[in-house]
């Protein structure tokens, strides 16, 4: 028999399944019914596991794009970026909507006002908005970035590989965000293909229990996988007569028993193992299997589906549906599709948004639900907000302008709509509204809850910026009550560790080369910039090699800008060992022709805060404002007699052109260029404490301006800086990286010998949890015996998997300079016959021993 994939809904009562009625209201409300039918959903996975691959598949067979692309041909629709089709990976995560199962002509896009649902989800269509997101350890940050979006994920494994470091990784960071979760188990026509072997790793790797819903079906027992088993509905289903994948055979298990019956015998086995761990962790799984006389195989396929969608949507997350194919055959892509629609939830099933208000924290509905309102979160203006929404990704499209993806929380965001931006306190208009699909936009007029959208036009939104609507809002006022504060899910960007400097190629090319930078720095927040005032250089850092790499081919290449960009260098920092007596710094001198005049007391100090914090602002008391930046610096600003909460005395003492948020924003400003420069070696400073004097009746005139108080501040801290300098020369402070790698018993002893004597680094553990792990506690330990999965093709004895996995499985961590690891991944290869994989992380800076740095030193000036 040969299934269209598209007449879905006899497709349960043909497999014998039998039909449950599962929503069935006369007065449904229609806008709910749209978000039950949404899934935003991501894909992750290691790099190369085929995440870019199976996208296009999925757009192909949703009827989105007519040809399949091609990742080793660069004509994918996901890796947009030339930098990303040059290289083959994925780099900027593109979020694309589709439909899955396609609309039919007979079934209306838009849900009627009734609704009589039966059968599984997938057998009517779904709006999948699908976040293909970076596999690669520099973009992090990115993949946070779209997980705090998400409502569930794919996580794409290499089924030769087996699960990876960096999809440990990520599947870990989705953990805390409790992202439901299912496993594709990828490239199985590969030779050496494990499924057995993959599945245990999950088990042991992932910390849950693998629910194998999908079983390979190889030629004759061996060789080629030519479709997949269904374990959940009992059949075999073979990808036979369409090169594309369209056409797929599907058999009940009565046939394959007469033709295929080890494959059939396997399928039972698998159905019995499921059924057995899904009772484990789902009382209606038990009553289903007691209803059904104790018989795996009698409980129908639909009530196995219901159960796994319960226990994937268990907070407690112990259970991971598995499902399997090889995308590039375009073998078990549907079957995927249609997991994501039936197991993962709609936006409707998710938890309330975490959000910050003035450094409270708490849920949206805490804040704008009117019952909640004994909250800590209340806010009387609350009941103003007409949408709130997260931007969480900008992109600079050629053709299009800049993109900003967002995610609405609350409310609904129209055409036109002013948005106040309470991360730049500002408000711009959002003209033009889209939906896009894989290669066309869709102007909409409105961005509803649960729904993502792109809003072009905006000048300023950056990704992470967090934009509300609000009834009454004016273009130059602020929200009122704490409106103006609120934040959806901030998220801390770790503190960059390699830089770059970036020089116009000449003066007329100043302009191009820093509106390129501006757009690069609203893309990706994780990039930081800085103006060394000396050399008069622009400063470019972020997360990794590659990381830069591709921020200088985006700027030189995709941009156009016309500049010299450096060596890719390790951002060392710099530390104060002694402290300063307070100094009062007068600015006097000419600004743009105008006499300026500004004055300012600072002292500096070394600081116990470490590097890596999240930047904050603290309102300490209304006479004292102090800012903390992720390099462990804290800015701490005193104006006495000048209250932040009570502006009514201000205008006596403050000349009437200023205002005192716009002086104390001028000296933060001040104060972090003259930070960003140490006075030893030109490595911006950290852990250093800096505290001001804002005295307005001998520091303010008529001349102060902005800037000229932004300078008095900067000259005024510099200055203190190179006298705390001269007094004990600073000391330099290294990248330390946190270091997880895994290998074979075989090169264990070889790999730590490198780790500790030849790399200067400390091993922590071996087989411990890491860092990427949540309290050992809380991680579930799993025994691979215990775990049922059928048996691989070329596979020898029973036990051989589980010896094979226990053989693979030695994991060591250590703290290691960031410069002994670079060029790292080529030394493990070498050590391990290619197996050793590794992923690592900032975990801190060291002051470094006089002898080493003096070794760094003296290799800069080599260089
Ligand atoms: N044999 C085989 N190769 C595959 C399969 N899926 C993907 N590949 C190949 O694996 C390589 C990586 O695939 P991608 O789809 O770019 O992987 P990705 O996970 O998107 O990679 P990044 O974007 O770099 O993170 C490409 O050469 C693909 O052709 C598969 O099912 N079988």
């Amino acid at each position: 028999m040969r299934l269209g994939w598209v007449w879905r809904t006899s497709r349960a009562v043909r497999h014998n399944v039998t039909v449950h009625r599962r929503l069935l209201s006369s007065q449904v409300n229609p806008q709910q019914v749209q978000l039950s039918r949404t899934r935003n959903i991501g894909i992750i996975a290691h790099i190369d596991a085929g995440k870019t691959t199976t996208t296009e598949r999925m757009l192909y067979y949703s009827g989105y794009t007519r040809r399949i692309g091609d990742v080793d041909e660069g004509s994918t629709v996901t890796d947009f970026l030339p930098a990303e089709r040059a290289r083959g990976i994925t780099i900027q995560s593109a979020a694309i909507t589709f439909h899955w199962p396609p609309v039919s002509p007979q079934q209306p896009t838009t849900p009627s006002q009734t609704l009589t649902l039966s059968a599984p989800w997938s057998s009517t269509s779904h709006k999948i908005n699908l976040i293909d997101t970076p596999g690669h350890a520099d973009f992090t940050f990115e993949v946070l970035r779209s997980l705090r979006v998400l409502d569930g994920a794919v996580c794409i494994l290499d089924g030769v590989a087996g699960v990876e470091a960096q999809t440990e990784k990520v599947w870990l960071q989705a953990g805390q965000y409790k992202i439901p979760r299912i496993v594709f188990v990828n490239k199985l026509d590969r030779v050496g293909a494990a499924f057995s072997r993959t599945v245990k790793e999950i088990g042991v790797r992932l910390h849950g229990w693998p629910a194998v819903c999908q079983i390979p079906w190889w030629r004759g027992g061996k060789g080629d996988l030519v479709g997949v088993g269904d374990v959940i509905n009992l059949r075999g289903m073979l990808w036979q007569g369409a090169q594309d994948g369209s056409q797929i055979q599907a058999y009940g298990i009565q046939e394959l028993e007469s033709n295929h019956q080890e494959f059939a015998s396997e399928i039972k086995r698998a159905r019995v193992a499921l059924v057995e761990i899904l009772s484990e962790h789902d009382d209606a799984m038990v009553e289903s299997f007691l209803e059904h006389d104790e018989d795996h195989l009698a409980i129908p396929g639909i009530q196995v589906l219901e159960s796994l969608r319960r226990v994937v949507l268990q907070p407690s997350q112990s259970i991971i549906p598995v499902f399997c194919g090889a995308s590039f055959r375009n073998v078990g892509v549907q079957p995927l599709l249609d997991a994501v629609v039936d197991l993962l939830p709609s936006p409707l099933e998710r938890p309330d948004p975490e959000i910050s208000v003035d450094n409270r924290t708490g849920t949206l509905s805490q804040l704008v639900d009117a019952k909640a309102a004994k909250t800590a979160l209340a806010i009387p203006e609350a009941r103003n907000l007409v949408a709130c929404a997260l931007a969480f990704k900008v992109v600079s499209d050629p053709k299009r302008g800049v993109l900003v993806y967002v995610r609405c929380y609350h409310g609904s965001i129209e055409k036109g709509a002013m948005l106040y931006n309470t991360s730049l306190k500002s408000a711009e208009r959002a003209p033009r509204l889209f939906t896009m699909y894989a290669n066309d936009a869709v102007e909409v007029d409105s961005i509803p809850a649960g729904q993502i959208g792109v809003i072009t036009g905006l000048k300023q939104a950056r990704t992470g910026d967090t934009l509300i609507v609000y009834r009454g809002m004016n273009m130059k006022a602020q929200p009122p009550g704490g409106l103006s504060e609120l934040q959806l899910r901030p998220i801390a960007v770790p503190p960059p560790v390699f830089f770059t400097s970036i020089e116009p190629q000449s003066l007329a090319e100043q302009k191009q080369v820093q509106e390129a930078l501006a757009i690069l720095l609203r893309e990706d927040p994780s990039l930081q910039l800085s103006v060394d005032e000396e050399s008069g250089q622009t400063h470019l850092a972020g997360m990794g090699d590659l990381h830069l790499e591709i921020a200088r081919d985006r700027l030189l290449g995709d941009f156009k800008a016309k500049a010299r960009i450096g060596k890719i260098e390790i951002g060392y920092r710099e530390t104060l060992t002694t402290s300063t007596s307070p100094i009062t710094h007068i600015l006097e001198k000419t600004i743009a022709g105008k006499p300026a005049k500004a004055g300012i007391i600072a002292s500096v100090s070394p600081s116990e805060q470490s590097i890596g914090v999240a930047p904050t602002e603290d309102n300490d008391d209304q006479y004292t404002t102090t800012y903390r930046s992720e390099d462990g610096n804290s800015i701490c600003i005193s104006h006495p007699g000048l209250s932040k909460h009570d502006s009514s005395g201000h205008k006596s003492q403050i000349p009437p052109h200023l205002s005192l948020p716009g002086l104390l924003a001028s000296i933060h400003a001040g104060v972090s260029a003259a930070l960003a420069r140490g006075p030893l070696n030109g490595f911006a400073m950290a852990s250093t404490q800096v505290d001001l004097t804002l005295d307005a009746a001998t520091q303010l005139f008529t001349e102060t301006t902005s800037s000229a108080m932004s300078m008095a501040a900067r000259s005024a801290v510099a200055k203190c800086l190179r006298q705390a300098c001269d007094n004990s020369p600073n000391t330099l402070m290294e990248p330390v990286m946190r270091v997880t790698v895994f290998v074979n018993e075989s090169s264990l002893g070889s790999v730590v010998q490198d780790l500790s004597s030849s790399r200067g680094g400390q091993v922590l553990s071996l087989d411990g949890s890491d860092d990427l792990t949540a309290a050992d506690d809380e991680v579930l330990r799993i025994n691979p015996a215990q775990i049922y999965a059928p048996p691989d093709p070329f596979q020898s004895g029973s036990g051989s998997v589980d010896s094979d996995l226990s053989d693979s499985q030695r994991q060591i961590v250590a703290r290691v300079p960031l410069k002994e690891m670079v060029g790292y991944l080529n030394h493990l290869r070498a050590l391990t016959g290619g197996r050793g994989t590794f992923v690592m992380s900032v975990d801190g800076f060291e002051k470094m021993g006089s002898q080493r740095q003096k070794e760094v030193m003296d290799a800069m000036r080599d260089f």
